[in-house]
């Protein structure tokens, strides 16, 4: 798929318990590093750790640990590239220790998690290097885990961007140099940072405790058009109650729409909304549908809206 013509690969982000997907186009990934002007602020703004030297080593002749490196022996243009980073093992019992924090530091940075055989799986953003890959430790499986190549910004809290351009260069000379993308990194593969995390359902009041000062209806009419896409249902959007309401929310995620979930059957935040909703849509029954505060239908119109390739007209709007 990567060979095709203006192909573009989703490729997902860690950012520490952050999710965010870039979409690398083929002229992206095919920009010489030295003309890209992200690859180049990010290598400007990257210096690699000092990590165990191994004897063969030429550039890391020093011995990094007892002894700091002289940031002039750093070549950080150079060293700042994915393929020259010296990896640090990662120990596969929880028990055993990572390495120190002077090689895997608590700070912000791109690191890429190599399996055994040298094979990079994941390449990962995060504000705590150290604790994203004792997360990586713990929840993937040991033979994806082996070592890891970091890289830290200089400044104790970069901004944004210079990370996201540091992940962005390592990422463009790995599928230079492969021609893909690291497993870990190709969307719908949830081995590492697990799937996005849902919204939470919207609530009409604090609770039952509270006396409510407006009625039902307006909260209804304020919820309706305050969201663009409002979908009313029995149980939360996580764990739906009847198989009508989980059918209308799993084609709402499949067509990637932004909505906002209500549970009518949560009687301490919904009191009273099941009937209310009835007559304020004039519709018997759930779940309902509303974009841009008007009623779209319940299950069967949304299928079928879904099966005639209506939908994505309609979120459109
Ligand atoms: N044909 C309906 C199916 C939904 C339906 O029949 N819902 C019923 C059972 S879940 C309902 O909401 N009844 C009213 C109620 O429970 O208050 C649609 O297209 O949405
Ligand atoms: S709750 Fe029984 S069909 Fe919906």
């Amino acid at each position: 798929q990567f060979e095709k013509k203006n192909t573009r690969l989703d490729i997902i982000v860690s950012t520490h318990l952050h999710l965010t997907f870039l979409r690398l186009n083929r002229a992206t990934m095919t920009f010489p590093m030295a003309t890209s002007t992200a690859s180049t602020a990010a290598a400007a703004s990257l210096r690699l750790l000092p990590v165990p030297a191994t004897p063969s080593s030429r550039t890391l002749r020093f011995s990094p640990i007892l002894r700091r490196a002289p940031r002039a022996l750093l070549s950080v243009s150079a060293l700042s590239k994915l393929s020259e980073a010296p990896p640090v093992p990662i120990p596969q019992e929880a028990t055993q220790t990572l390495p120190g924090e002077d090689a895997l530091p608590p700070r912000p940075g791109v690191y890429g998690v190599f399996d055994p055989a040298g094979d990079l799986q994941f390449l990962g953003i995060s504000r705590n290097v150290r604790a994203s890959v004792e997360g990586h430790r713990r929840k993937v499986p040991a033979d994806l885990c082996a070592s890891v190549k970091v890289a830290i910004p200089d400044e104790e809290t970069p901004d944004k961007s210079v990370l996201t351009n540091a992940w962005k260069s390592w990422m463009e000379e790995y599928i230079a140099a492969t021609g893909k993308a690291p497993p870990g990194n190709v969307a719908g593969n949830h081995t590492w940072i697990g799937p996005p995390q849902r919204p939470a359902d919207l609530r009409l009041t604090p609770g039952r405790h509270v006396q409510l000062t407006v009625p039902l209806e307006q909260l209804i009419d304020r919820l309706v058009k305050e969201n663009k896409v409002v979908a009313f249902i029995k149980g939360s959007r996580s764990a739906p109650q009847c198989g009508f309401s989980q059918r209308v929310v799993g084609i709402l995620e499949a067509h990637g729409v932004d909505f906002a979930s209500v549970d009518i059957l949560d009687e301490e935040h919904n009191h009273g909304l099941r009937e209310t909703l009835k007559t304020y849509s004039n519709w018997p029954t759930f779940p309902q549908v509303f974009v841009g505060g008007e009623l779209v239908g319940g299950c069967d119109i949304i299928s079928s809206m879904a099966e005639k390739g209506e939908l994505a007209a309609l979120f459109q709007k």
